[in-house]
């Protein structure tokens, strides 16, 4: 459903990408594990249109969509989940979901019941500011405006950085309800190696902006195989 080829990108004269290719089947959640600075996040930023690659090609179920704008690709069915989650602290629970709606390509104003029954939690904090929420909650509200805008392909900048172990373990569920029930494609980027293994259907590992390994599920079990992937 997604592709990627020889993709560069950079910041600047900086080159940070350097010919990435990969590919994204229906219905995977594809773990990106690496260090620190490897260009894990340019790589999301690039496939959701926030910094235009200098070359190469993205396509979206086989439709070229390099150089798309965000908003664009959120019609398209991809949404977006950045590192620091992105909440709007000032607007309540329910104010930062109407905003998810606004990535539908349906018209849809209203929240579906569903999200309210997939995250009670929500539900029962509907009018709280989503500022005062602790970062865990903020990420799983980060989680459910995405899915209110409907998508096909979720990309998620490591949510479990800095959350307390016992969200992280909902947000495990969570993938898995996405995976499992949802249909839902996910690229996870995520150093929680517990994460990955309990999400990942594959995982491909970067090295200095370039995918230097692939692991299978299987392979992520085995802590040698990851530690000599990641040449820690
Ligand atoms: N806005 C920017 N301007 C200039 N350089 C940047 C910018 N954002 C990232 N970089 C640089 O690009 C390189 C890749 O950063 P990136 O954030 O993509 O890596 P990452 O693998 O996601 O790291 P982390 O796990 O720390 O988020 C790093 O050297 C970083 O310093």
């Amino acid at each position: 459903m997604l592709a990627a080829r020889d993709l560069k990108a950079g910041y600047g004269h900086v080159p940070v990408l350097h010919d990435v290719s990969f590919s994204l089947t229906k219905g995977e959640t594809l773990v990106l594990l690496g260090r620190n600075g490897v260009g894990k996040t340019t790589l999301l930023k690039s496939l959701i249109g926030i910094t235009t690659p200098t070359s190469g090609e993205i396509l979206l179920n086989d439709e070229n969509v390099t150089g798309w704008a965000p908003h664009k690709l959120a019609y398209a069915g991809v949404a977006y989940v950045p590192q620091g989650r992105g909440i709007f602290g000032k607007l309540t629970v329910e104010e930062n979901l109407l905003v998810g709606l606004r990535s539908r390509n349906d018209g849809r104003k209203t929240i579906p019941d569903e999200i309210w029954d997939m995250f009670p939690i929500l539900r029962e904090r509907i009018d709280q500011l989503a500022g005062t929420f602790s970062g865990g909650q903020q990420q799983i509200l980060a989680l459910a405006r995405a899915l209110c805008g409907a998508p096909e392909l979720m990309l998620l900048d490591e949510p479990s950085e800095g959350i307390q172990p016992s969200i992280v373990q909902q947000i495990g569920d969570l993938l898995k309800t996405f995976n499992q029930d949802l249909n839902l494609t996910v690229l996870l980027v995520e150093q929680n190696l517990e994460l990955a293994k309990r999400s990942a259907t594959r995982c491909l590992v970067m090295e200095k902006g370039r995918i230097s390994g692939q692991l299978s599920k299987e392979d992520l079990q085995d802590e040698d195989k990851v530690f000599k992937a990641l040449a820690l």
